[in-house]
C-alpha cells in the first residue's frame, strides 16, 4: 500500500479530536478540492511507502496507540484497504476510523465488524458537489460523522439543506468546519444560531492551532 505518511498526534477533527491517534495516511485521490491542506499526497509524483497490511498492522501496534486514523488523500481507493480494515479490527482495543470524501461508495466496507466513517459531503466551494454519493448516508450509523466543510455562506446554506433533507441529525454525528482561514467561525456560529441548527456541531482543526497550520506529521 502507498503509505504517504504515518505518524502519532491528537486527532484534531471528528468525534475522537483531542484523543490520540495514529495516523496513517495513504496516497492518491479522485477529487481535487479547491480547499485542500494535503494535496501534497494526491500527486502522482508524491514520495511514499510500500508497505503491506501487516506490515502497517505492526507498526500501528508498535505505537502502543487504541485509536487509528486512516486518511489520505482517499484512503478507500487503496488497494488493500478491506484487508487492512479487517486485519485492524481484529486487534483487541483498537477501533478504526475512516476519513473519507463522500465520493466513495462506503457499503463495500460496512462488514458486520466496521470501521467509524468520518465522511465529508464536499460543498459548492470544493467543486465537487456532483461527486457525493447520498446513498451513503443510508448506511451511517450512531458512532458515524457527516462533516460539512464550509468556505463560504453558500455552502452554509447548502449544508443545512442537506442535513434537513436528510434528517442527518437523527443518524449520526454531524459537524461544520471552517475551511481554514476563509471563513471567520464566528460568522458559522451566527448561521447556526439563525438557522437553529440543533444538534450540529463547529468544529476547528485542533492541529492548526496547536502546530504551524502548514506543518506536515501533526
Ligand atoms: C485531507 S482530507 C483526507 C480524507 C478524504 N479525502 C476527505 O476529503 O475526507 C481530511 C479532511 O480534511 C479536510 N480539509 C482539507 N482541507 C481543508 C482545509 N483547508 N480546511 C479545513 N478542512 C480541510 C477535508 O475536508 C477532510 O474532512
Ligand atoms: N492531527 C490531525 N488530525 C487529523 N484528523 C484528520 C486528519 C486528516 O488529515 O484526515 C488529521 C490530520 O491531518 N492531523
Ligand atoms: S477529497 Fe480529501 S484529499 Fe482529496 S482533494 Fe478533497 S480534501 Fe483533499
Ligand atoms: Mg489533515
Amino acid at each position: 500500500m502507498k503509505v504517504a505518511e504515518k505518524f502519532i498526534s491528537i486527532n484534531g477533527e471528528g468525534n475522537r479530536a483531542g484523543e490520540l491517534s495514529v495516523f496513517v495516511r495513504f496516497q492518491g485521490c479522485n477529487l481535487r478540492c479547491s480547499y485542500c491542506d494535503t494535496s501534497w499526497a494526491y500527486e502522482a509524483d508524491c514520495p511514499y511507502e510500500e508497505l503491506t497490511p501487516d506490515e502497517i498492522v505492526e507498526y500501528v501496534l508498535s505505537t502502543g496507540v487504541h485509536n487509528v486514523t486512516l486518511t489520505g488523500g482517499e484512503p478507500l481507493l487503496s488497494q488493500g484497504i478491506a484487508e487492512l480494515i479487517e486485519k485492524l479490527l481484529a486487534q483487541p482495543k483498537i477501533r478504526v476510523e475512516i476519513e473519507t470524501n463522500g465520493a466513495v461508495d462506503l457499503r463495500p466496507f460496512c462488514m458486520p465488524a466496521r470501521p467509524v466513517f468520518t465522511m465529508d459531503y464536499k460543498l459548492p466551494s470544493s467543486g465537487w458537489e456532483r461527486a457525493m454519493k447520498v446513498e451513503n448516508f443510508s448506511v451511517l450509523e450512531k458512532q458515524d460523522t457527516v462533516k460539512f466543510v464550509c468556505g463560504s455562506q453558500e455552502d452554509l446554506q447548502r449544508a443545512w439543506e442537506v442535513i434537513q433533507e436528510y434528517r442527518l441529525t437523527e443518524r449520526c454525528h454531524v459537524y461544520l468546519s471552517p475551511v481554514f482561514g476563509s471563513i471567520e467561525p464566528v460568522d458559522m456560529v451566527a448561521f447556526m444560531e439563525t438557522h437553529k441548527m440543533n444538534d450540529v456541531r463547529l468544529q476547528i482543526q485542533i492541529h492548526k492551532v496547536i502546530w504551524d497550520p502548514e506543518k506536515r506529521g501533526v
